[in-house]
């Protein structure tokens, strides 16, 4: 067996024989996601091929997008997808319980070496897990809900090794940003961008998901991640075994077309300005730019336990600016009740903050937070091009949580460090 990549190696099992970049395979899909946006469509076009769903164990519905409901239509469409998984007898679901991606990586569906496929561009998500993760369209999930396979190119890939200790108020999603501001948004267009190293075994698996949650932003197919023993205790948190083939590295000697190696000791915060996630510059550099008025913390890519935690390390001690609504979104239910037990709702509330139920929330504009004409956003979703949380006219940063805790306070664009 050839030295491959970690997409090569998930493809070459799936497909039977050792696979190559640019070559076509047919592979069989672990799991299919799909949510109450494009979930009626695409059930309705399955449903006109008259035959029935390929595997109803493997398929995970969520309800997260419109949640709760800030319209009949959403609602209906909420309705019309309960309805679809009573009609197929899917047992995989997160109705109301948070952001797809997070439910599903927390479900225990998704395991190292599974393809996964769903309706949404963040699916990339479960390379976290190991996994190739990637979003597709509604008319292909259909064949995948008649078929239970697809097919893909092969992916090159670049390696990002990462070496080193984040520096004091320096997060995962300042990575992302470094490497956005870098390479740009088509920067590894089609792409298996697989992270590993010592500096990303480091991490706490909260903070590794953002690299796999924002591949999709680098233009990539899929974002891997080297798995250990950290992911096994995730997909397993009772300590049962999560099998050998829980540990997967990336291999120097595999056809990588580029390596990044990054310290992550040289990294600082960073901010990605309006309307485009690559504008990135230095925290320092948009310091003072703008007035806010709102501060979000949510999302699958900056609303786990992780994120608050830093968010509070800033806030504690201080108060937030008076013209800054600060909406807290916990990505999962399961987060917001462990909120809860470490006080950490409480802490927001105090604060001022809305503490809002699992959603996507504000961070695709569909509710719970839209913005006014001119007003101005410090966000830790991933996303902000003009329209981006649901109003034209707004302007969206994208920052690492902590940057919005200390931006949440000041009412301008700042330097978590000036908290810390
Ligand atoms: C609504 C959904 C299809 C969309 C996506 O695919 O990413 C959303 O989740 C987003 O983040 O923009
Ligand atoms: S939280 Fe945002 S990025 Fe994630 S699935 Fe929802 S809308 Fe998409």
């Amino acid at each position: 067996m050839p030295a491959q990549t970690l997409a090569e190696r998930i493809l070459s099992e799936k497909a039977g024989h050792p696979v190559r970049p640019g070559e076509v395979v047919d592979v069989e899909v672990d799991v299919a996601l799909t949510h109450e946006v494009l979930g009626p469509p695409t059930f309705k076009m399955f449903e006109e091929l008259g035959v029935p769903l390929w595997d109803p164990a493997k398929v995970f519905v969520t309800i997260d997008h419109f949640v709760p409901a800030a319209t009949a239509d959403q609602a209906n469409n909420n309705r019309a997808t309960i309805e679809a998984v009573e009609r197929h007898g899917i047992t995989g679901t997160a109705f109301y319980d948070g952001p797809s991606h997070q439910t599903l990586a927390e479900s225990g569906m998704v395991r190292p070496g599974m393809v996964v496929v769903g309706t949404d561009s963040h699916t990339c998500t479960a390379g976290a897990l190991g996994a190739f993760g990637t979003g597709i369209g509604s008319t292909e999930m259909a064949g995948v809900f008649a078929t239970g396979r697809i097919w893909f190119r092969v992916p090159a890939a670049t390696a990002v090794a990462l070496t080193g200790t984040l520096p004091r108020g320096v997060y995962a999603k300042d990575v992302v940003l470094h490497l956005l501001g870098r390479v740009g948004v088509a920067g590894f267009r089609y792409e298996s961008l697989e992270f590993g190293g010592p500096g990303l075994r480091g991490l706490p698996m909260d903070e590794r998901i953002v690299l796999a949650n924002m591949a999709v932003e680098l233009g990539a197919k899929v974002g891997l991640l080297e798995t250990d023993a950290a992911t096994a205790a995730f997909l397993d948190p009772a300590g049962a075994p999560a099998g050998p083939a829980a540990e997967r590295r990336i291999d120097p000697a595999a056809d990588y077309g580029r390596r990044f190696d990054i310290d992550l000791g040289d990294l600082g915060p960073m901010v990605a300005r309006p309307h485009s996630v690559d504008n990135v510059v230095p925290v320092a550099e948009a310091a003072g730019s703008v007035r806010l008025q709102q501060a979000f913390l949510g999302s699958c890519t900056g609303g786990r336990l992780t994120d608050y935690r830093n968010a509070l390390e800033v806030l504690d001690g201080h108060t937030v600016h008076p013209d800054v609504r600060l909406i807290v979104t916990p990505a999962s239910k399961r987060i917001y009740r462990q909120m809860l037990v470490e006080g950490m709702v409480a802490r927001f509330a105090e604060l001022g903050a809305m503490v809002m139920a699992p959603s996507c929330g504000a961070c695709a504009g569909l509710q719970g937070g839209v913005l006014g004409d001119g007003e101005n956003v410090v966000s830790s979703s991933n996303r902000n091009f003009v329209g981006r949380m649901g109003n034209p006219g707004a302007n969206v940063f994208l920052a690492s949580p902590a940057t919005v805790a200390a931006s949440a306070i000041t009412g301008t664009i700042t330097d978590p460090r000036t908290f810390l």
